[in-house]
């Protein structure tokens, strides 16, 4: 392409577990072919979502310094810039935003004159979890804020739902952003035709809709990260997981991270989303001794509490191994 033509950004928003990173990937394997490049940015300091994204991009970048939305900072522009002197600019650049992100704020970088020069904002598109979505407008100010903030509103993981939601999801979408365009998808498989036309500018005056809704939980989403060397039980953990699913649906937005099963090399994807859990084969292991990790994205989460969650569904390492991994530490094997 254009060696010193603008780059057309695409800013990816959408509550957690919505499907961003569905969507990205199958955006990118449309592309082939174009330089793409991707900024990734992930709620909480573990790297996930990196591992998640299909390596179909000329160039990623993972900005894990906190939510790029409330630390506009130099990490961002430092990128930017890095693309904007490149020898050969990309076609284009997706930022995925992490699911509690304030598209808008991102949105205004690119109204700069300077930032403007180089990078021209095509898209905010925002992916609505068809399942959850609903339940997330009234309990999160987020959710509202991204669905008013876009050209582009994709109603995702539409299998999940009857046809009749979907068209009551329509007009509920409607009804908060008449300006956006809305698609459905499954898998976030849409049509590339629809990252074409320009962008909307024209938004909601989010203010006047704010006050239709109850906001619950406003500002209060953290992550707790749980790390450990020793493995987990299969069956426990899932059972453990989705009790407390069942019990902290309100709670507990989204679960995922990478997990060693007793007696398996296989690296294991826990994800949930809503209260829905699942276990995907991720590959093998490459270290000898590693490190299980999850990730609770969610309201009023303590370490205390997510340790009693997984304490059950741990195999505790044997007084054996313990003096070994001492020795080892020693020098003494
Ligand atoms: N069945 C079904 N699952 C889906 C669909 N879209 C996404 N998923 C699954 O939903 C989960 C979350 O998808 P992601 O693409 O990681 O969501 P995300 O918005 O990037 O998540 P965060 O970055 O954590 O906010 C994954 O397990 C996906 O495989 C869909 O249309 N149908």
């Amino acid at each position: 392409m254009k060696s010193q033509s603008t780059i057309n950004v695409y800013l990816i928003t959408g509550f957690l577990g919505a499907g961003k990173t569905t969507l990205l990937n199958h955006l990118l394997k449309s592309l082939e072919g174009s330089r793409n490049v991707v900024i990734e940015n992930e709620f909480g300091k573990a790297s996930i979502d990196g591992n998640l994204i299909a390596k179909q991009y000329s160039q990623l970048y993972e900005l894990n310094n906190g939510c790029i939305c409330c630390s506009l900072d130099e990490e961002l522009y430092d990128v930017l810039n890095v693309l904007a002197f490149s020898e050969q600019r990309p076609d284009n650049l997706f930022i995925e935003t992490t699911g509690v992100a304030d598209a808008g704020t991102v949105a205004e970088i690119f109204k700069r004159e300077d930032v403007g020069k180089v990078f021209k904002l095509k898209k905010v598109i925002c992916v609505a979890d068809a399942e959850t979505v609903e339940d997330y407008i009234t309990e999160t100010e987020e959710t509202i804020r991204q669905i008013v903030i876009s050209d582009l509103i994709i109603i995702n993981k539409i299998n999940f739902v009857s046809p009749e939601y979907v068209a009551k999801l329509e007009s509920l979408m409607h009804s908060l952003n008449p300006f956006a365009e809305i698609i459905l998808s499954a898998d976030g498989k849409i049509s590339i035709d629809a990252l074409e036309g320009e962008r909307q500018e024209k938004t909601p005056d989010i203010s006047e809709i704010e006050q239709n809704f109850k906001h619950t939980n406003v500002h209060k989403i953290k992550t707790v990260t749980y790390k450990t060397e020793n493995v987990y039980y299969r069956d426990y953990l899932m059972h453990a997981l989705n009790v407390s699913l069942m019990i902290h649906y309100k709670q507990i937005y989204r679960i995922k991270g990478f997990v060693k099963f007793e007696g398996s090399n296989e690296k294991v994807l826990v994800q949930s989303t809503g209260k829905r859990l699942t276990f995907e084969n991720y590959g093998t292991w490459e270290d000898d001794d590693p490190i299980s990790e999850l990730v609770f994205i969610g309201v009023g989460l303590e370490m205390a509490a997510v340790q009693r969650i997984l304490r059950p569904a741990i195999k505790k390492v044997t007084n054996d191994k313990l003096k070994t991994m001492r020795l080892a530490i020693k020098g003494g094997i």
